[in-house]
């Protein structure tokens, strides 16, 4: 065991820094995220993941806030896509991936047996770390969730849909006359804007964004930032992110994981300035990496 600073003396089980081994296998009690958030509209209880006999996410729960942005930090394999993949069932497409406890979006226990999974991708959205348009038109990329999803009824307003998609995801102007290409031909930042045009293009609610910057260079990336402070006047947004500069500029909260458990999840703002938990603190002083 290491001394705890004195600047850590808020609470008496937090006088002492375990060693950050401790942590891995043993319960201690952390605040849960389940605190002060009335009507959230993801609310998470409990969720335990395991692949195989690895216990991935343990005991974790968590609510998102309507139209908020919350960023998922944490060292690598702490478990943040895999939270992420619980509050659309994309876990449910890994072999040996097991999740238990209750996940409610906007009041529904989306793991209860009634649930219709394509309807709740609908309404979840999901953006990945890579861009991965589908090897088709630009236009095509984009009509493809409204044509599924039978969201429109004539090809006007299928031209409608595709339009107000791309323009939200703020590649309307640099495609217009280009809608014929193959979304592959677009730069990676554009690439990435299309996969979120894609995914607005069914009009979801919440859109789940892993790592959606880290392929990007500083000017595709700069551009996802100011997209997604957009998107949040009418989305909730969970984003997984490496950068907390990142989480700072695009997140109202921030959750922070260790070894698959939530450690504090708080405003941004105090998580990453005055953390209540020392492993968020070392984390964030780079002494966990
Ligand atoms: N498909 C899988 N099969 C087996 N184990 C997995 C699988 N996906 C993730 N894991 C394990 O689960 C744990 C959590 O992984 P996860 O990818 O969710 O973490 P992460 O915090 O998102 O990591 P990173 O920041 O590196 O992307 C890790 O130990 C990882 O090795």
């Amino acid at each position: 065991m290491v001394a705890h600073p004195e600047c850590w003396d808020m609470e008496n089980e937090f006088r002492e820094i375990p060693d950050i081994q401790d942590f891995a296998e043993e319960p201690f009690g952390v605040p849960v995220g389940e605190s002060d958030v009335d009507k959230p509209c993801v609310r998470c209880r409990n969720i335990n993941v395991h692949y195989g006999s690895k216990h991935a996410i343990r005991n974790v729960s968590l609510d998102v806030r309507p139209r908020e942005v919350l960023s998922l930090i944490g060292p690598s394999g702490c478990g943040k896509s895999t939270l992420l993949r619980c509050l659309n069932r994309m876990n449910d497409l890994i072999p040996g991936c097991r999740v238990s406890g209750v996940v409610e979006v906007n009041g529904s226990d989306i793991y209860g047996r009634e649930i219709d999974v394509v309807n709740l991708r609908k309404q979840v959205g999901m953006v990945f770390q890579k861009p991965n348009p589908f090897p088709w038109s630009i236009y095509e990329n984009v009509a493809y969730g409204p044509r599924i999803h039978g969201l429109v009824d004539s090809r006007e307003d299928l031209d409608r849909a595709v339009k107000a998609a791309l323009k939200r995801a703020g590649l309307w102007q640099e495609v217009k006359r280009r809608l014929d290409e193959p979304g592959t031909s677009l730069s990676s930042g554009q690439q990435q804007r299309l996969c979120i045009a894609r995914a607005l293009a069914v009009k979801p609610t919440i859109l789940l964004m892993d790592e959606p910057c880290s392929a990007l260079d500083p000017i595709g990336a700069g551009k996802i930032e100011s997209l997604i402070e957009e998107l949040r006047q009418q989305l909730t947004i969970v984003t997984v992110t490496h950068s907390v500069q990142q989480a700072a500029r695009v997140s109202q909260r921030t959750a922070y994981f260790h070894f698959g458990r939530l450690i504090e999840v708080g405003e941004t703002d105090q998580v990453l300035t005055h953390p209540r938990h020392p492993l968020t603190e070392a984390y964030l002083t780079g002494r966990i990496g």
